[in-house]
């Protein structure tokens, strides 16, 4: 039977990142001559990726940007972002353990963000922590991505495993649709970014934390596809 592949989402998944996210959010803000955000400004701005969120946070501050300044801005965003990098970014409690459980089951692991493909590669390089996925793929590494089922998808072929035997675990509205396009089943984790209850987005499963992510839950929960 083919190894189950289980794709993490990053931001507010694998990665408590908003201390970061925002510090070099209102580094940028602060370019533009506008008020900083808070930390529940980033349950909303976080999860499309940062172009998104840059645009977003302007117009919550009234100075909505065009086109080419947000392109300026996305390019001081990633010097600033990447610069200070992992800063004060952390694995979720439980994380690195449950990561263990699914490697030492034979499981195959994957990561699909939003983030920048190259954002997110250093980060998790920065954390020691790239090297057990079989994949990162990022919002620009292919043509779409979530919450469109493919960026799913292709993240599951580039770690060499089967649609048919895949679970994706996020944090936002975004990974839970991505996951019911690619017709994966899906886990929610309530503790990351989104502005709504996870459980609103009729994910497969929700858990509180990563205590409770093993194998026997990824099997099951494949199992169910099947059945
Ligand atoms: O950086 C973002 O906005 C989104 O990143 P995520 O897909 O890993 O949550
Ligand atoms: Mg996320």
């Amino acid at each position: 039977m083919t190894s189950p592949t289980v794709i993490f989402d990053l931001d507010g998944t694998l990665l408590s990142t908003s201390a970061d996210l925002m510090a070099s959010l209102n580094h940028v803000l602060a370019h533009s001559g506008v008020a900083p955000v808070h930390y529940q400004d980033m349950t909303w701005l976080v999860g499309q990726g940062a172009r998104v969120m840059i645009e977003r946070a302007h117009v919550l501050r009234g100075h909505p940007a065009g086109e080419s300044e947000l392109a300026g801005l996305m390019d001081m965003f990633i010097a600033h972002y990447g610069a200070n990098m992992p800063g004060e970014t952390v694995p979720f409690p439980g994380i690195l353990a449950a990561l263990d459980r699914l490697e030492a089951d034979g499981m195959r692991l994957a990561v699909c963000t939003n983030k920048t493909e190259s954002l997110a590669v250093k980060l998790l390089e920065g954390l020691g922590m790239a090297g057990r996925f079989a994949a990162i793929t990022g919002g620009d590494t292919f043509a779409i991505r979530k919450p469109h089922g493919d960026h799913i998808l292709r993240t599951i072929e580039m770690a060499g495993g089967s649609p048919r035997h895949a679970v994706m675990i996020g944090d936002s509205v975004n990974d839970i649709l991505a996951g019911q396009n690619a017709n994966v089943p899906t886990i929610a984790v309530p503790f990351g970014y989104s502005d709504r209850p996870v459980e609103e987005f009729n994910p497969t499963v929700v858990i509180r934390h990563f205590d409770e992510l093993d194998a026997g839950l990824i099997h099951r929960l494949i199992a169910a596809v099947d059945a």
